[in-house]
């Protein structure tokens, strides 16, 4: 059940207490209430995801990003790669997590990925071929809502009709622009290859856009895996404005550290929940950082500053920091097929609403993106200019091109069409720490962008591929002119563009990295536990060693996934 108040719950002493309802801990809150022995308590600091429209509808996501009551508000130190720019760092704050304001993208990543997250782990049990279940468990194929042919736009071999959460090919069909897309691989094929389906393991080349959205609606965490046939399980409670503040009650035994419960404030007052077995961090990239270094888990000469006594030093938490920088670019089309007038024009956009209502369809049913590309940079390229690849391996991208009709900005009565970059494997690195020893203050939250030249490098070569992806022949009379002409600048001249309009995938991960067992550096091991402490786990998307060359809430979903089995077989 989900409770607004504290004063509602039967009590404050569970077996697991779980920090955060977002995309990873509502996986690990319904797996281990399938054991009717256990019973869990969620923690989440934000309000309520039922009847919020902007998380329902897909086409309207972009309310949500807005600074509001569904969002931490975040944002950035300046960093000096976008040339002393700050950017917004969105993070959710709304039952489900980032599953319930994100913009709905389904990329597992390559198979190289998790092979990686296997080998500097010493755990063959991250690796693709072992997570693959765990992907099947999350995923639940849907028909798309428009029930359009999918033949030939996905691989049926590759996905899972059993599983809890919602995948399906976008309902908001756009031919047009899908046909010239399509063509577009077929006049390009070494460059532009067509891939059926780009979670196989295999991205590499352009295939159509698959998505968290059942029915035309969001399947977020909290309406998958906290649905109505879960949460009204007797041992699963979910507290909500519950913010966790810190770890209390320390011991130690063995030299190994635990904790007695949780601190956290609802309605202006402390309390705390107790777990008997398990505390559980899923408070997300930012979140889970932010409560170590305010127990006092963290590099202990930073904690002193602060005057927060140490009680585990591990110096890597709240390092590593990753995300991935994206901009875009645009056209003006000659093609009256697109989404630019259901966002310019009020009586377009009730049509849109209404058609919505009426049946889950239109426009609003899918986000306006209908392909991805998966791209590698030129190994000649790369070593010419002396880098090394920053790949998990050689069936993963470099870049990722995301393209849609519409919706970029057009001038106004004018069609567009756009193609968002990301630069997938970045190396430069960020940090997520603390200025104050005061938990209900923001953390300091530094993504360090384009600090490392290769960065730069892959966001240049991205924007002249997709510069001659629309050079092909079927674009000629669909294409009018660039939103943002590009096509005649300098290498200088383009990094200048890239470090003046980049902003953040909002991918961030790797705050809390796992490491092998013996490692000195990372926070957990293998197994998920906090290096140094007992009955202290953390699973959420700041355990990834590594970005994952994807969007990142399927491999929150499937970490999480396997995660919580994991926490299971160590106390069935
Ligand atoms: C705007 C946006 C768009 C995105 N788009 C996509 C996309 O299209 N496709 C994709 O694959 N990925 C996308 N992502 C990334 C992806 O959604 C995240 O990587 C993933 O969901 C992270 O899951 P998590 O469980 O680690 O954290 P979260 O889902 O963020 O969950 C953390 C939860 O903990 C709560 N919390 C934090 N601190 C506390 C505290 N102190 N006490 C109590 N509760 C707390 C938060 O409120 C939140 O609900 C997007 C992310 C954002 C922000």
């Amino acid at each position: 059940k989900v409770y607004e108040d504290v004063a509602q719950l039967p009590g404050l002493s569970y077996d697991f207490v779980i920090v955060g309802g977002g995309t990873a801990g509502n996986v690990v809150a319904n797996r281990l209430t399938e054991n009717p022995d256990f019973s869990v308590l969620v923690l989440e600091a934000g309000v309520s995801n039922e009847g919020v429209t902007d998380s329902i509808v897909p086409g309207l996501v972009e309310s949500l990003l807005q600074p509001n009551i569904y969002e931490w508000n975040y944002t950035t130190v300046p960093q000096p790669g976008l040339n002393g720019r700050n950017v917004g760092n969105l993070r959710a704050h709304i039952l489900g997590g980032c599953s319930a304001h994100n913009g709905m993208v389904y990329t597992r990543g390559s198979a190289d990925d998790y092979n990686r997250f296997a080998t500097v782990t010493g755990d063959p049990g991250w690796s693709w071929d072992r997570l693959l279940p765990y992907f099947f468990k999350n995923e639940k194929w849907t028909p798309p809502v428009d029930h359009h042919d999918t033949q030939g736009q996905y691989n049926p071999a590759v996905h899972s009709t059993k599983g809890i959460n919602s995948v399906s090919l976008s309902g908001s069909y756009w031919p047009i622009f899908s046909r010239h897309v399509i063509e577009a691989t077929k006049q390009l094929p070494s460059d532009w290859p067509f891939n059926l389906d780009m979670n196989s393991g295999k991205p590499l080349g352009l295939g159509w856009l698959q998505s968290t959205i059942g029915g035309g609606m969001r399947s977020s965490s909290a309406t998958s895996y906290l649905g109505p046939e879960f949460i009204n399980r007797g041992n699963l409670h979910v507290l909500l404005h519950a913010q966790v503040s810190k770890l209390v009650d320390p011991s130690r035994a063995n030299g190994t550290l635990s904790f007695g419960g949780v601190q956290f404030l609802q309605g202006g007052k402390l309390f705390t929940a107790r777990a008997a077995n398990e505390i559980i961090l899923s408070a997300g990239s930012v979140g889970t950082p932010g409560i170590l270094l305010h127990s006092g888990i963290g590099d202990e000469v930073a904690l002193t500053a602060l005057k927060i006594p140490t009680l585990l030093d591990l110096p890597s938490v709240g390092k590593n920091a990753t995300d991935q920088p994206t901009f875009g670019l645009g056209w003006t089309v000659n093609s009256n097929q697109t989404l630019d007038p259901v966002f310019q024009n009020a009586t377009r956009f009730d049509e849109a609403f209404a058609e919505w209502n009426r049946s889950h369809t239109g426009p609003l049913s899918g986000i306006g993106t209908t392909h991805i590309a998966w791209l590698r940079l030129d190994p000649e390229e790369l070593a010419s200019n002396g880098f090394t690849d920053p790949s998990a391996g050689p069936d993963s991208p470099h870049i990722e091109v995301f393209l849609g009709p519409g919706d970029f900005g057009a001038p106004p009565g004018s069609h567009s069409i756009f193609a968002g970059i990301a630069v997938l494997n970045p190396l430069s690195r960020g940090s997520v720490t603390i200025n104050s020893s005061d938990p209900f203050e923001s953390p300091v939250i530094d993504v360090g962008f384009l600090q490392r030249d290769i960065d730069v490098f892959t966001g240049r070569e991205a924007i002249k591929k997709v510069l001659n992806f629309f050079k092909a022949p079927i674009w000629r009379d669909y294409i009018i002119a660039p939103i943002v002409d590009v096509g005649n600048l300098t290498d200088d001249a383009l990094d200048q563009f890239i470090r003046n309009s980049a902003s953040s995938a909002a991918h961030l991960v790797g705050t809390a990295a796992m490491s092998t067992k013996d490692a000195r550096y990372g926070v957990v091991n293998p197994d998920l536990r906090v290096k140094g402490a007992s009955g202290l786990r953390i699973i959420d998307a700041s355990v990834f060693p590594f970005v994952p060359s994807a969007h990142t809430q399927a491999a929150s979903y499937v970490i999480a996934e396997r995660g919580a089995d994991i926490v299971k077989k160590a106390w069935e």
